[in-house]
């Protein structure tokens, strides 16, 4: 459902990605990690239109939305009104935000509070709900887990796994939290200075040299085997 061909962005004469290929299938989930500035936000922004591509194609059949960076909530509005937000385009019969509060049962007593004076946790679910008023066949959520509590991103990471299975939404994942992300999807990729530097089933990345080195720069872990052919 997403198709991503030699991808290039530039912010002025810096490079920020440099030839990404990327596949989504759709009810597919997908990571996408790498450590900062590698250029995860830069892909998220660039398949939402908010950057514009110097080169390359992106192919999406279907809605996209968008769970932002810092979540990018309107402080001063309340939680139903930053929800209604996420449905303008929708038709007038798919602007309640009841099937949210379905899926997000802490909201409904929160509906009337101003979102700026909520949790972090609780923020990140009218984030993620305001993103599925929608309606849309895929999501794209970036820094699930920014700043949260580990309980609160299980629970998060839950609802969207429940999500995937129960009405086939197909998920990209943009995480630091490799051990989240390869948890939560089948498939991923590691994105290193504007390219891909390894991709494949999560379990195979998990062990991946290539995961180690996009976070410790340049360091592979240690072996775990026998060591070859020394004799110290
Ligand atoms: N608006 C911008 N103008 C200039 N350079 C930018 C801009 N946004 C991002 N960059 C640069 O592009 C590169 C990729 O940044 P990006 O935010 O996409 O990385 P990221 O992987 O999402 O990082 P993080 O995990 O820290 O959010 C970085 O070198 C960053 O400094």
């Amino acid at each position: 459902m997403l198709e991503v061909r030699e991808l290039v962005v530039r912010y002025g004469t810096a490079t920020a990605l440099d030839g990404i290929d990327l596949d989504v299938a759709p009810g597919e989930m997908v990571a996408l990690v790498g450590a900062n500035g590698a250029g995860k936000s830069t892909l998220v922004n660039t398949l939402s239109g908010i950057v514009r591509p110097a080169a390359g194609r992106v192919r999406l059949d279907g809605r996209m939305a968008q769970v932002p960076e810092g979540r990018q909530l309107f402080a001063t509005l309340s939680v139903e009104d930053n929800l209604r937000l996420g449905a303008w385009r929708n038709q007038r019969s798919r602007r309640d935000p009841a099937r949210i509060y379905d899926l997000f049962p802490d909201l409904v007593r929160l509906r009337q509070q101003l979102a700026g004076s909520l949790s972090g946790g609780q923020q990140q679910m009218v984030a993620v709900g305001r993103a599925l008023m929608a309606d849309p066949d895929l999501l794209a959520v970036d820094e699930l887990s920014l700043g949260l509590a580990p309980l609160v991103v299980r629970d998060l990471a839950a609802h969207l796994a429940e999500l995937n299975r129960d009405r086939g939404l197909a998920v990209l994942l943009i995480e630091q939290e490799t051990t989240l992300a390869f948890e939560l999807c089948g498939r991923g990729y590691v994105l290193e200075a504007g390219r891909v530097v390894a991709s494949g089933p999560s379990a195979e990345l998990r062990a991946s040299p290539a995961v180690a080195a996009a976070y410790l720069g340049g360091l592979a872990p240690a072996p775990t085997g026998p060591a070859d052919g020394g004799d110290a």
